[in-house]
């Protein structure tokens, strides 16, 4: 994932359709050992260059994978030392280059294991598992006291969060989980989603607190046509068609599109779904138009630790150029009178704040709406001076840290004039 900047869930997925041997508990293990890995990387490799005087040996094959992923067993997850040590070292023996450095990889992990206590303490400091290039961004838009509290929050997985399409207190009460003021359910425990009363027969969806709520700024009437510009898999599909809307689903991934369909019928909700590239969509202008658009995802590191490791600072400016393409399309999209809501995953103002003042400046039709606290369970912290949504993942404290934050999430309102 390091070397390729591939996504931890589809590597995930493509390798577990290569080994169809591993059963599910191998398969909870290998998740858990990579996801700790790219959560803790910082401190894992702080930890391994004590031990590695003279540093990695070049053309070791995958000798850096096995040290880290032995390592992220021996500091972070409850496995035996023994057996963290001994996977690395077969690990090693299977792989044509690490193979000469079997034994290597057997001494520095027993030296890891040995300092546990005091690569803790050196990693202490949540910034040491965030990037330099991120940190240094946050500190430049939120301050440092900010910036080291989202580098804190990243540091624990994040809980389920649900979307009911009604019926909230009783959902709640079903499931044992928690109501967040937002309107969001969090589930304490840690389950199989699918197994959950209620999946199975529609009656809610897996959403972050925070990406739930700008859908709800297009607040449909029944019947109004929207446009989701980049909708797969669904969850804010989902919101607008349980809100009455009519909607067109449209993604350029076909793969993802057809998750977006599973995912409709499995909630009874009935929207036209459209595999095309949103940039040369050719419709009808609607009443209200949805871009929730491609961005560094870089608001989500709780739930997708390996962002902060796959994505280079350089991606955020390709990525705002084409943000800038599909919001002037997605503005083309408004009848006179219309709105459009803009959002992004995103921490970075250049995907968020920044590209709706440039888009404000270059279409003097459209004006903002400002979001009112009432619309987000009254969290006016979350609401900027220009009334945007900013949520940031260390706010919304809960019981423990698990049960805190969610996700970075960035939204506008624009509306444009009638004529
Ligand atoms: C942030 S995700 C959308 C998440 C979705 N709105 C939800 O709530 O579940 C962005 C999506 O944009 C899609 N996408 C990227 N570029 C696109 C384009 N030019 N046209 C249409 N879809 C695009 C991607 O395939 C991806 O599914």
């Amino acid at each position: 994932m390091l070397r390729q900047r591939a996504p931890l869930d589809e590597t995930l997925e493509r390798l577990a359709a290569r080994h169809e041997e591993a059963g599910p508990r191998d398969r909870a293990l290998a998740r858990a050992i990579a996801t700790v890995a790219l959560r803790r990387l910082g401190t894992i490799r702080l930890g391994l260059k004590r031990f590695l005087e003279r540093g990695l040996p070049r053309n070791a094959g995958l000798l850096e994978a096995i040290l880290i992923g032995g390592a992220a067993q021996l500091l972070f997850l409850d496995v035996p030392d023994h057996a963290a040590v001994d996977l690395a070292v077969r690990q090693a023996r299977a792989d044509k280059r690490a193979f000469p450095y079997a034994k290597l990889v057997n001494a520095v992990l027993r030296r890891v294991a040995g300092a546990r206590a005091e690569i803790l303490a050196a990693g202490e400091a949540p910034r040491i598992d965030t990037p330099d290039w991120l940190h240094r961004r946050w500190v430049a838009a939120y301050g440092e006291a900010i910036a080291d509290a989202i580098a804190a929050a990243n540091r624990h997985e994040a809980a389920v969060d649900i979307s009911v399409k009604d019926d909230l207190p009783g959902w709640a009460e079903t499931l044992g989980a928690h109501i967040l003021p937002t309107g969001s359910l969090r589930l304490p425990q840690r389950v199989p989603v699918p197994d959950l009363p209620g999946y199975a027969e529609g009656a809610w969806w897996v959403q972050d607190a925070a990406a739930a709520l700008p859908a709800r700024f297009i607040a449909p009437k029944a019947g109004e046509r929207v446009i989701d510009l980049c909708a797969a898999p669904g969850g804010k599909t989902a919101q607008l068609a349980a809100a009455g809307a009519s909607v067109l689903a449209v993604d350029r991934s076909p793969e993802r599109l057809e998750r977006l369909a599973g995912n409709m019928r499995r909630l009874s909700l009935a929207v036209e779904a459209l595999a095309a590239d949103a940039l040369a969509l050719d419709v009808p202008p609607a009443d209200a138009v949805l871009l929730d658009a491609p961005c560094s995802a870089t608001g989500t590191l709780r739930r997708h630790p390996d962002v902060a490791w796959t994505k280079r600072e350089d991606d955020i400016a390709s990525l705002a150029q084409l943000q800038a393409q599909l919001i002037d399309k997605a503005a083309s999209l408004v009848r006179p009178g219309g709105r459009l809501v803009y959002c992004t995953c995103s921490l970075e103002p250049e995907e968020g704040e920044r590209q709706v003042a440039a888009f404000l400046d270059r279409h003097r039709d459209f004006t903002r709406l400002p979001v009112a606290a009432e619309e987000i369970g009254g969290l006016a912290q979350f609401i900027t001076a220009d009334g945007d949504l900013r949520t940031l993942p260390h706010a919304l404290p809960g019981a423990e840290p698990r049960l805190s934050g969610l996700d970075g999430f960035y939204a506008a309102r624009l509306v444009r004039a009638s004529s």
